[in-house]
Formats: C-alpha cells, structure tokens, sequence
C-alpha cells in the first residue's frame, strides 16, 4: 500500500449508497428523500420532515394526525430515568447526560436487540418523542428547577419551549426553532451517522449506535461547533473586537469555528434559511449588536480566507437569542439529527456489510519480546 492509497479521514471516499438524502457539493444543494431543504424548511413542520425521512413520503393530513398523536402519546419518559438524570454530576456535559439517557433507554427496552424495520421504527420515533423531554429535564436541573411535565396538546417545538422555559413563546420564536430542526435533520454521511452506521454494521442495536453517534457529534469539529460557536463571539465580545481577534486567532493556527466543511467549499446549502431565522430572532429580541458582531466577523474571515460558514454558524447565535444555554446546543442538535440517524441506521441494517476499512502499518518492524525487561 502506498501512501496515495491512504484516505486520510476518508475525504473523498463513497462508502455506501443513500436514498435517505443528496448533499450536491458543485450546487450547493441538500435534498431529504428529494426535496431541497429550503422549500421544506418553508413550507413544513418539523413533525412532517421526521415522517419524510422515516417514511420517504411527506405525510397525508390523516397519516400527520395519527403520527403526531403517537409523538404525543410517548413524550414522558419514566420516573427511573428522572432520578439518573438528576442524580448525574451539575456540571457534566449534557451531551454525555443525552447519551447517558438513550444508553438506559436500550436497556430497558425488551426488544432492544431486535432487528427489522418495525421494531427499529418503534424505537426511533419513541427517542424522537423522549430526548426533548430528556433535554429540558437537564436544562432545569441545571438551574435548580423541577420538571416540567410534557404537554400532549401542543406542536413538538412549542412543548420543547413548554417543558424548558414553563411557557411558550411568540409564534415566530417556535417557527425559527422548528426551522433549525429541519436544517439539522440529515446530512448524509457525516461523521456522527457514519459512527450509526459503523455500529449499525457489526449488528449491534439501535440504542448503542445513536449512543455512539451522540459521541461523535459532541466534537467541536461536527455538532459541537454550535457551542463553540457561540462560546466564540462571547469572548470576540463586539464588532469592532473581530479583526483583532481574528488576527490573533489565525496566528495562532486556531480553528474558526462555525467556518468551513468537508464537503461544502463554497457555502452550505443550509446557512441562507439559518442566517434568515437568525435574522427573524435579532428582530424579535432587538439584538442588533449580535447581528453587527456575526456580519462584522463572518465578512472578515471569509474576505481573508474564502472559507464560509457553515449552519452552526447561525444556529448558534441564533439559539443564544431563543433563551438555551450554550451547552444545550448540541443536545438540541440531537434532538433534531435522531431522525436522520436512525433513518440510516435502519438503511444499513437493510443492506448490510460490516464497516471495517485497512490500515497501513508504520510502526515496529516485527521483533522478539527480550527475556531480561529490567
Ligand atoms: C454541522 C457540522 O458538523 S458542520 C462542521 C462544524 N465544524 C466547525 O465549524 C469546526 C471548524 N471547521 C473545521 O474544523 C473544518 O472546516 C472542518 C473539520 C469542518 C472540515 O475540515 P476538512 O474538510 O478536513 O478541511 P481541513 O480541516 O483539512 O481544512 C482545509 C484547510 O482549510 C483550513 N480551514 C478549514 N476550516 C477552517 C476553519 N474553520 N478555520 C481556519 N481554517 C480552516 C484548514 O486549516 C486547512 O488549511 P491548510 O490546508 O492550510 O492546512
Ligand atoms: O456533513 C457533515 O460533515 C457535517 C454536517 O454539516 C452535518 O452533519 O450536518
């Protein structure tokens, strides 16, 4: 093997086929089952993107009722899992609390290791109606607050805000939430769905592989990057501070984060629709100098670099304005990307091949253990 065979972090590589969606790198494109992701994020809720995905259709008005009702219907998590979250160190991240919850999950689940469409679809959709209410528990722990209980009326983005905040906010609020939730749906194979699927390949179940994918979008690299995003700007603290810090960062050899992508050179197909419900949120909370500071450092680094954001830029100011802390993003992110996930998992499952790629060796020659060690 030379070392041009080596395809270091596989850039480049097709691995697998995947009707579930189609990112277009020369077009800037993304579409879900066929759909661009633009016009769904206008014209759907997220309730109907988690059917498409599942069911590659877009739901009927029936099919949407009896699908929301069943979210509705399994939103409350059990009392044993209350207590392991709340019993869970303050300070730990809470996406290791997420993967904690969908770990106990698995094991409470009789038919955790039971393959096939139907019982993966069961198991899907139950995390998809669980991990908001795993999320707000967390968040309210944090503060010193109670649970709030899921309601059963009300849409899945308007209980999110419900559950964590005792109350729903303005309709445009809820609407630019629901929006992330649709942009951060599915991507095709990156690294998190592609730890989903390599867990998926060794035939092991779905909870261990969403454990697994919930580890791997925790990185700052992948979905941590909404975090550190924001995490960013607070320190840059104004528009004037960008240049300098920027200065200082590249200097550095830092990593900007909410900048650049593995497959997108020239723009992520998603930022346009994000930036626009960031704009929505500014708006409403009269954040202007947010904005000033976002503008100020995105038209620096891209004029000096050429490298454009990519969604975790808006969405995590964006998020900021909507009243999470900055270390909910990522769980949010999960809360949303548990579709895609799964929708993959089942995917591989269907069509299966363990995942299990060469290496080439550059250590020790091959040598003899000596008797004497001392
Ligand atoms: C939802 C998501 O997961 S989107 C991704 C979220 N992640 C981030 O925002 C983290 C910041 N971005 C990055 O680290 C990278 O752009 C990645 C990891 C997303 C993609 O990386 P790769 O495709 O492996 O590109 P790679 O890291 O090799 O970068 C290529 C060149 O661009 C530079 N570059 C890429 N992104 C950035 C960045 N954000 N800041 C500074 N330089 C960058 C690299 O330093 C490298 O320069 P070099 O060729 O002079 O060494
Ligand atoms: O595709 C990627 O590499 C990362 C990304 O944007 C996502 O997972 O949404």
């Amino acid at each position: 093997m030379t070392e041009t065979d080596i395809k270091k972090g596989l850039a480049g590589v097709v691995v697998d086929t995947t009707a579930v969606s189609k990112v277009v790198q020369e077009t800037n494109s993304l579409t879900y089952r066929g759909y661009p992701v633009q016009e769904l994020a206008a014209n759907c809720s997220f309730e109907e993107v988690a059917y498409l995905i599942w069911n590659g259709e877009l739901p009927s008005a029936a099919q949407l009722e009896e699908f929301t009702a069943r979210e509705r219907s399994q939103r409350a998590v059990d009392d044993k899992l209350v207590d392991l979250i709340l019993g869970l160190p303050k300070d730990c991240h809470p996406m290791h609390v997420v993967q904690t919850a969908v770990a106990y999950l698995g094991s409470v689940d009789p038919e955790a290791d039971v393959e096939g469409e139907e019982a993966n679809r069961a198991k899907a959709e139950r995390l998809y109606a669980q991990l908001p209410t795993i999320v707000a528990i967390d968040h309210r722990r944090r503060h010193g607050l109670d649970p709030v209980a899921p309601t059963t009326d009300l849409p899945y983005a308007a209980n999110f805000f419900k559950m964590v905040f005792d109350e729903v906010p303005a309709d445009e609020v809820v609407r630019c939430f629901d929006i992330s939730m649709i942009l951060y749906a599915e991507h095709s194979f990156n690294a998190s769905t592609f730890t989903a699927r390599v867990i998926t390949s060794t035939t092991s179940d779905l909870y261990s592989a969403v454990a697994g994918a919930v580890g791997a979008l925790k990185g700052p690299l992948h979905g941590g990057a909404n975090e550190a995003v924001m995490a960013m700007l607070e320190e840059v603290g104004t528009a004037d501070k960008a240049e300098a810090w920027i200065d200082n960062a590249l200097a550095n050899k830092q990593k900007i984060m909410g900048f650049g992508h593995r497959v997108y050179k020239n723009g992520d197909s998603r930022v346009p629709t994000m930036r626009a419900a960031f704009e929505d949120m500014v708006k409403v909370k009269g954040a202007d100098e947010l904005l000033a500071l976002y503008n100020a450092f995105e038209e620096d680094f891209v004029g000096r670099k050429g490298i454009y954001p990519n969604l975790d830029y808006p969405s995590g100011p964006a998020y900021h304005l909507m009243g999470f802390d900055t270390e909910q993003f990522t769980p949010i992110f999960v809360m949303s990307r548990i579709t895609g996930w799964t929708a993959h998992i089942m995917e591989q499952q269907a069509s299966n091949a363990l995942i299990r790629p060469l290496s080439a060796y550059d250590g020790e020659e091959q040598r003899e253990v000596p008797a004497d060690r001392g």
